[in-house]
């Protein structure tokens, strides 16, 4: 689903990471570890097809990534809500459905019946109605994350999303990613700085941190 051949990513002189060689299959979840800097969200980048290869290959799918794909669901890093936003979590939801799209939108009935299942799937239908700025963190995380599954990807790119929740919610959200990928086979990216709650779901590790040449380990209990 994702491939990666002597991937090299420099800016300028300093080169992130180098000669990365990397598959995640169809249903596997790739946790991604690694220091502040290392390039996490710049391979999240290269994956989304927003940020080119210094050198290598990188295909998603069997193709080039390209923008505003269809096939790639992502969950950018957690910025919280600007006060007095008027939008209701199932408003982000049917964003993620058509607000990235020129062109005619999808049937409403449609829209609004994929909108329901989704939020359903992550367990937010009881906050669908309420504004996003009164969402919980841990609340907010699963919107953010049915937004992202809203277009029924084959592949989610999830940046932190456990930054600031507490345990027993990073717990919940990683579940949450691990149930989806179990049930749709949708392969998974997740960058994660507390590697601890991804343990119990995670097939592989990747460590951007060993300097300049990331790692991948496998867990012994996947
Ligand atoms: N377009 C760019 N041009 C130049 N430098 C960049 C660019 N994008 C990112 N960088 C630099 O590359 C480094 C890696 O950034 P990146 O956001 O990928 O790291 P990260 O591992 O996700 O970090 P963090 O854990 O802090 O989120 C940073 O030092 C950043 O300043």
């Amino acid at each position: 689903m994702i491939t990666l051949r002597g991937a090299t990513l420099s800016y300028g002189e300093r080169t992130l990471w180098r000669g990365l060689d990397l598959d995640v299959r169809p249903g596997e979840f790739l946790a991604v570890a690694g220091s502040n800097g290392s390039g996490k969200t710049s391979l999240l980048r290269v994956l989304l097809g927003l940020q080119r290869l210094s050198s290598g290959t990188v295909t998603v799918n069997g193709r080039r990534p390209r923008r505003g794909s269809d096939i790639v669901g992502y969950v950018p890093q957690h910025r919280t809500v600007p006060p007095h936003t008027p939008l209701r979590a199932r408003d982000l939801v049917r964003l993620g459905i058509d607000g990235h799209r020129w062109g005619p939108w999808r049937p409403r009935r449609d829209a609004r019946r994929r909108v329901e299942a989704v939020l359903a799937d992550v367990g937010a239908a009881a906050f669908a109605d309420v504004p996003l700025e009164l969402l919980s963190g841990g609340e907010l995380q699963r919107v953010r994350i049915a937004q992202a599954l809203a277009t029924g990807p084959r592949v989610l790119l999830c940046d932190e999303p456990l930054a600031s929740l507490d345990a027993e919610h990073q717990r919940i959200v990683a579940g949450l990613v691990d149930r989806r990928r179990r049930d749709h086979g949708t392969a998974v990216v997740f960058v994660t700085h507390e590697i601890d709650p991804v343990l119990p779901f995670a097939d592989r590790i990747l460590d951007m941190g060993a300097a300049h040449g990331a790692r991948t380990s496998r867990q012994e209990t996947a």
